[in-house]
């Protein structure tokens, strides 16, 4: 991808090896001879001038001679923070074989070994013991203009449970495909972690381990901290994006309930995933010629994922002219100790309004003091099953096998990231259903082959949704993030979907394709922003304008300098 015209000169104070230290700034031996002399930056690099071509070509040499998934993981991540834009120039040129090194699955690794594999400072560490001087650290930043930011405290990281601060690596992965995928400058983005300690007694154990090293402040200490950061954040950058990310469920929706009207702000695994999970069960049941108001959904994990999803396909279904009541009949939710009925003790609020009524599944016959999945696919026999518990296996060939029975080509997600915590791999559900099946998974997976037939395996991941999200935001400045803008997000995923459109091909596009139909979700979520007032009014030509003139891309600039 190159742009048409080339951008204009960047005025830079920096010189010499400030400017080679700088990630957004440094073009290594791109630097031309001019540059050289004007920047005191002769005698600093080999002679040889070269392009960004060569350059990747060099890096990608290097990046083929790690065998190891988490070794390439650490050589990306020092280019990144060497030189942001041969960073991504090299990612857009290896989309495919690259996403899953920096994002799921070996971003969970990174997260997991984060100071083990610690090599130099990126983003933001806002820690509990600095909570008195929150503008100042905000001023630290190494960014002046930030326009994304993806923040987190760690204690759910993907299906791996509480990372303490490790949870950094989840908040450079998002922000990583903010820009390769949603066209957003890394010049405008931060990776925040919130440490306000870790349970993770492990990692309290480790010499190693580099975050605060005490249990987590909870309670009125911890919302009173994450106040403050927020009110910091608001002052600082008023108008900019905060994606919550990898929350535990306890804080995950009382985060978003309490913010989502006063920042513009979103639950990234509530409601981007809310958005993907519909979007792709959309183009499923299109592709089945079957209406998603017609299913019957059963959810393995009944948290802020599992709900988030669950009450959008309910929004869906009475959407398409069913009776809520009847929509909350047809979703079926399965947690730790089986079916979410009226008398399961202890629900969180958001899980309350999702129980099945006693006297709905009075005639359904299971032994356990709650029906299990087995039961709910002998039972309800779902035609959609959804897995976002985090925990490996639970999709057992005897559910998938009992599912099959009980209705025409399933629809199976095993949503969990990531690729060791997935509920079934697809091969499996793919053998237990004889290929009669409709797949997608969170993680990304090879294409299967069965009897002849190969099966491409979508991914189901909100990284589909949340570049768009922002780019359509930052376009037309929206104050706020409706339910409204992510369900038009999730509508134009749907539309591109190649199986639903064409018969052929993945249940989604494949990522290659992402940075394009980011666009067009950004066109169609700034649009809804704009009807709801909740952002300029711009005409369609000029908002396609300003989609564009966001969009950023990796190419290197010609430097002049001013002086300091
Ligand atoms: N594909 C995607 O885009 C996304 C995938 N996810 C994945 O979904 C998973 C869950 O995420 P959250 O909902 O945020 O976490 P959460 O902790 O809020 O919810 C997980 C739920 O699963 C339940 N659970 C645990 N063991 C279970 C079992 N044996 N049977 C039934 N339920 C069980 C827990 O009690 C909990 O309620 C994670 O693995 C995450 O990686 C989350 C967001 C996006
Ligand atoms: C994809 C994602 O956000 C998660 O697994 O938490
Ligand atoms: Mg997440």
């Amino acid at each position: 991808m190159s742009s048409s015209t080339p951008k204009p000169s960047l005025y830079t104070a920096y010189s010499g090896s400030a400017l080679l230290e700088t990630p957004l700034l440094n073009k290594g031996n791109a630097f031309i001879a001019e540059e050289r002399q004007a920047f005191n930056l002769t005698g600093l690099l080999p002679p040889r001038y070269e392009t960004i071509e060569e350059q990747v070509e060099r890096a990608y040499m290097q990046y083929k001679s790690f065998d190891e998934a988490i070794n390439k993981h650490i050589y990306l991540r020092a280019i990144q923070d060497n030189n942001e834009t041969l960073f991504y120039r090299l990612l857009q040129q290896h989309l495919e074989e690259m996403i899953p090194i920096i994002y799921t699955p070996t971003v969970g690794d990174a997260c997991e070994q984060f100071s083990d594999i610690y090599r130099s400072a990126r983003g933001l560490f806002v820690s509990y013991q600095d909570r008195h001087q929150l503008d100042d650290v905000l001023r630290n930043a190494t960014k002046r203009k930030v326009k994304v930011i993806v923040v987190t405290d760690g204690e759910r990281v993907l299906g791996l449970g509480d990372q303490g601060i490790g949870g950094m690596g989840i908040s450079i992965g998002k922000l990583s495909l903010y820009t390769a995928c949603g066209g957003i400058s890394p010049a405008y983005t931060l990776p925040v972690m919130l440490d306000v300690g870790t349970n993770n007694q492990e990692l309290l154990n480790d010499p190693m381990y580099m975050g605060l090293r005490h249990k987590r402040i909870e309670g009125e200490e911890y919302d009173e901290f994450v106040d403050l950061f927020l009110q910091a954040v608001k002052r600082r950058w008023p108008e900019a994006i905060i994606q919550f990310e990898d929350f535990a469920q306890p804080n995950a929706m009382p985060l978003l309930n309490r913010y989502r009207e006063k920042y513009c702000c979103f639950n990234d695994d509530i409601q981007g995933t809310a958005a993907v999970s519909v979007g792709t069960l959309l183009a499923a049941c299109r592709s089945k010629d079957v209406k998603l108001s017609a299913q019957k959904i059963a959810f393995v994990g009944a948290g802020s994922a599992g709900c988030g999803i669950a009450e959008q396909v309910i929004s869906q279904m009475v959407a398409e002219g069913i009776s809520e009541s009847q929509a909350r009949k047809q979703v079926f939710m399965i947690d730790r100790f089986g079916l979410l009925t009226d008398t399961t003790p202890g629900l969180r609020d958001f899980q309350q309004v999702l129980v099945q009524r006693s006297d709905d599944i009075a005639n359904w016959s299971f032994s356990g003091e709650f029906p299990n999945l087995l039961d709910v696919m002998h039972c309800a026999k779902p035609g959609i099953l959804i897995g976002v518990s985090g925990q490996a296996g639970l999709f057992t060939e005897q559910v998938i096998r009992a599912m099959k029975k009980g209705c025409d080509t399933p629809i199976v997600f095993p949503l969990s990231n990531p690729s060791k915590q997935v509920e079934a791999t697809p091969e499996q559900v793919i053998e237990w259903t004889d290929g009669d099946v409709i797949i997608a998974t969170g993680s990304p997976f090879a294409p299967v082959t069965y009897n002849n037939k190969q099966y491409p395996i979508a991914q189901c991941n909100n990284s589909y949704i949340f570049p768009g999200i922002g780019l359509g935001v930052l376009a037309v400045k929206a104050r706020l993030i409706s339910d409204e803008m992510l369900r038009a997000a999730s509508k134009t995923l749907a539309g591109a979907s190649p199986l639903a459109n064409t018969g052929k091909g993945g249940l989604l596009p494949p990522f290659t394709e992402l940075a394009e139909l980011s666009k067009t979700i950004a066109f169609n979520v700034a649009k809804v922003a704009q009807q709801q007032g909740l952002a300029l009014d711009v005409d369609d030509e000029v908002l396609k304008q300003r989609i564009e003139a966001n969009f950023w891309r990796p190419e290197y600039r010609q430097y002049k300098r001013i002086s300091a």
